[in-house]
Parts: structure tokens; C-alpha cells; sequence
């Protein structure tokens, strides 16, 4: 149990307004059911990020809970709006375009989940972005199929469409990989740490070294706008399938496994015991390859020309859709000084200063009933637009310009 903050909770359940939230400084309050949550930091800036307390109004207990996903920073001021009892939708005042709008997590599945697992109060934090992702793309294979090669060959390709997520490892460099580009090279005992964190989509121990794809690996390459791609084997391929990331899961085999050996030893990449270990596990990821359903399509890389064609062909790059260039989602860029009420599934941002009510466009409308995602990624499908209360009046609520 935890202390009661100065920001005193009679004060506060006193205090609501119409959306079960109150603020005072950088701090909020938002009531769903039973428990108040008090979400932000001392004061205006000072502190890092947002912190959470929960006060419970049936035991009249404090607790701090555990708090999961990348905190937002602390900022001059917060909005807070409760959406579907399961989330509040977080407005930061005064924060860049790209940083502005978070969702805490406080009764969805993942977070569920996460009580049972930790039998204790959890709360997730999750950004909130505009638009869609296409979804990423999952590559696994043997060792030494040529996962590597033809990714290499999409990336060089369509630049603007793919980026790579880089996975963390524990294995040690080769001699021509970077770190940061081909893998995070990490020590065990820092990864371990990491991963108790709750910072992996997932993890596999992979021919005796820890691999793992972290959250924000693939959310920064979808934040660009391009399309994800992660080479991971089957054991991790298999919680992905699990997770809340909905991607497209490609397993690549090769013509023998006598070529595989072939190819495994020409690469020259590893000793004669790591070979033997690869070829080992290569049978079993075969079978599970091929049998688990994990896969929604099986390619054979024989002829690399043919096996590339044939992957551009099931990601439909092989038309005129291919030439589309893909930019950046736009961030949302709001006043510092406005207040946020809901209508349904919008929340309506009111530009509130004089100069911007004289303006046209001074209501922002952030349209929450398609999210998709959410912790422990982004919050995706935030559709954004603005309309004139004076001209458009509240019916433009309803028509997006
Ligand atoms: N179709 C092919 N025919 C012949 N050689 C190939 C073919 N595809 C890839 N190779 C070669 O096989 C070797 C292994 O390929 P690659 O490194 O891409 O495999 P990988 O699946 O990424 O392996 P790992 O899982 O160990 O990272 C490389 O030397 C590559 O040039
Ligand atoms: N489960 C995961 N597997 C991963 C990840 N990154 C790479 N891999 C797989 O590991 C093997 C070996 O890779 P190598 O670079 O040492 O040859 C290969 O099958 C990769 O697909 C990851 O993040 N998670």
C-alpha cells in the first residue's frame, strides 16, 4: 500500500468534472469505478515522467501500481478523458505534435494479463499515433535459408517502404556487423533486466544466446510510416502469432538441408561446432515451420531471383502499388492552452484561447472508435481533424473536412 499524495484525494473526488477527471498543476485525476487514478508529476516540469497512483474508494487503500511500456514525459499540464472503462486517453499541454496524445491502460486484456502474471496492480502506457500501419512482416527460416539475403534485397529495393526491426542479442558481433544496425549486441545480464521490464514483444533462446525483438524496434520503424520486417525464428515467429501485433508470417525452407550445409558453411560465418548446433536445430524448425500454422505462407529459396519474386508477389509488390512512396503519419499539433471534453467516440480539443476561438478550425476532433494496437506498442488509428464550432457547429463533429 502506498502513501497518500499531497494532492489530497477528498479534494479531488470533490472537484470532478463530467468525465470523472480533475487536474491541478501537471497532476490528474480519473475515476472508473472504484478507483480514483492520479496520473502526473509534482509540478509543471520538474519531474522526469508521468507517475500513477491509484486510490481505491472500496478499501480506501493507496497503491502505487507497477507501471509497464515507455513512460510519457512530464509537461506544463494533462487532460484526461476515460474511454470504455478501459483506458484514459491522456492530452499533454504544451508537448510536440508526435508526443502529445497517450492512452493508460487500465483494464484491457494486456493489462489483465499482467495482473495475473504479477498479482498486483499493473497499468500500461501506450502512445497514441495517427492513422495505420501496414502490417509488419515476419521472417523465419533455418539458419542459413537466406532470410538475411533476401531482406537485404527488399530493403534495397523499396527503401522508403521497409524498415528492418532491429533485434536485440546477446551473440557476439561478426566481424562486418554493427551494432544498432544488424542487432543490439547486449550483455545477458542487461537483457535479462530488459526483458523482466517488460521491454520484449518477444524473446527466444535461439542456438544457445538470448535473441529478442523490443517493442520500440518495431514502433520506430511503423512510426516512419514504413512497413516493419523482422527476421526471427520460429520460437519467437510462434509469440508474436500470440501477441497483439498483427502481422503477415512468412517461413522460408530451403531446397535440401544438404544445401542448407552448404550454404551455412560457404556464408563462413561460424565454427564447425556452431554449424552443427544450426543444422540440429534446423530439423526441428523445419517441422514446426511447416506444421505449426503458424505460417501463412511457405516459400522455398531454390532460385534467390525466384524466391525474391515470389516474396514481392505475396507482399503485392509486384504492380504499380509498388511504386508508392510512403511518408511519415503526421503528428497532432495542439495549443498549448485548450480543454478537452467527449462526445461519443470523439474527444473534442477546444483551442481556448481568444485568438485562436476567433480563429476558423478552433475545435480539434481526435475520433477514438477505430484504435487498434495498444500496450505494450502504440495505440494506432487515431483519426484527427478540425472544424469550426461557429460555422461547422457540433453536426461537424460528424463529417471530417
Ligand atoms: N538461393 C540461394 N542460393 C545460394 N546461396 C544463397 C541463396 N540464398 C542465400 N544464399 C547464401 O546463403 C548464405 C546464408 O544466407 P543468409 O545469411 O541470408 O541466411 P539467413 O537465413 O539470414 O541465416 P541466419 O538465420 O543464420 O542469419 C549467404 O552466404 C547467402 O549469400
Ligand atoms: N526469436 C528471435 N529470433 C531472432 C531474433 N533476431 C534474430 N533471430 C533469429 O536468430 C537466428 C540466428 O541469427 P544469427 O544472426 O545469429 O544468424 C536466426 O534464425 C534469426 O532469425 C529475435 O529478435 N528474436
Amino acid at each position: 500500500m502506498g502513501e497518500a499524495p499531497a494532492f489530497v484525494v477528498d479534494d479531488l473526488l470533490q472537484n470532478q468534472d463530467g468525465f470523472g477527471s480533475k487536474s491541478k498543476g501537471c497532476k490528474i485525476t480519473t475515476t472508473i469505478g472504484d478507483k480514483t487514478y492520479v496520473i502526473g508529476g509534482e509540478n509543471d516540469e520538474s519531474t522526469l515522467s508521468l507517475e500513477v497512483q491509484i486510490f481505491d474508494k472500496a478499501t480506501g487503500n493507496w497503491a502505487t501500481p507497477i507501471v509497464l511500456g515507455a513512460k510519457p514525459s512530464s509537461c506544463k499540464g494533462l487532460s484526461a478523458v476515460s474511454l470504455n472503462d478501459d483506458r484514459i486517453l491522456i492530452v499533454k499541454k504544451g508537448s510536440t505534435p508526435d508526443d502529445c496524445i497517450w492512452f493508460l491502460e487500465v483494464d484491457t486484456r494486456f493489462v489483465r494479463e499482467q495482473k495475473k502474471i504479477q498479482g498486483t496492480d499493473v497499468v500500461a502506457w501506450s502512445k497514441g499515433a495517427r492513422g495505420y500501419a501496414e502490417k509488419p512482416v515476419v521472417i523465419s527460416g533455418p539458419s542459413g535459408v537466406g532470410k538475411g539475403t533476401l531482406i537485404s534485397m527488399l530493403m534495397k529495393e523499396f527503401p522508403s517502404m521497409f524498415g528492418f526491426s532491429v533485434s536485440h542479442t546477446t551473440r557476439a558481433p561478426r566481424c562486418m556487423e554493427k551494432d544498432g544496425v544488424h542487432y543490439h549486441f547486449t550483455e545477458r545480464s542487461v537483457m535479462e533486466k530488459e526483458l523482466k521490464d517488460g521491454k520484449f514483444l518477444e524473446h527466444a533462446l535461439v542456438h544457445g544466446n538470448l535473441y529478442g525483438t523490443s517493442i520500440e524496434a518495431v514502433e520506430v520503424v511503423t512510426d516512419t510510416g514504413k512497413r516493419c520486417i523482422l527476421d526471427i525464428d520460429v520460437q519467437g515467429a510462434r509469440s508474436v502469432k500470440a501477441s497483439s501485433l498483427e502481422a503477415i508470417f512468412i517461413f522460408i525452407c530451403p531446397p535440401s538441408m544438404e544445401e542448407l550445409e552448404t550454404r551455412l558453411r560457404s556464408r563462413g560465418t561460424e565454427t564447425e561446432e556452431q554449424i552443427l548446433k544450426r543444422l540440429q536445430n534446423a530439423k526441428k524448425e523445419m517441422e514446426q515451420g511447416q506444421s505449426s500454422g503458424i505460417f501463412d505462407h511457405i516459400l522455398y529459396n531454390d532460385n534467390l531471383d525466384e524466391c525474391y519474386e515470389s516474396l514481392k508477389k505475396l507482399l503485392g509488390l509486384d504492380g504499380a502499388a509498388a511504386a508508392t512512396q510512403r511518408s511519415a503519419p503526421q503528428g497532432i499539433d495542439l495549443p498549448a492552452d485548450h480543454s478537452v471534453s467527449k462526445m461519443d467516440n470523439k474527444i473534442i480539443i477546444n483551442c481556448g484561447t481568444a485568438e485562436l476561438k476567433k480563429a476558423s478550425k478552433n475545435l480539434i476532433v481526435l475520433d477514438v472508435s477505430s484504435l487498434k494496437g495498444g500496450a505494450p506498442g502504440r495505440t494506432r488509428g487515431l483519426d484527427v481533424y478540425a472544424i469550426d464550432s461557429f460555422s461547422d457547429g457540433l453536426n461537424g463533429i460528424n463529417q471530417p473536412s
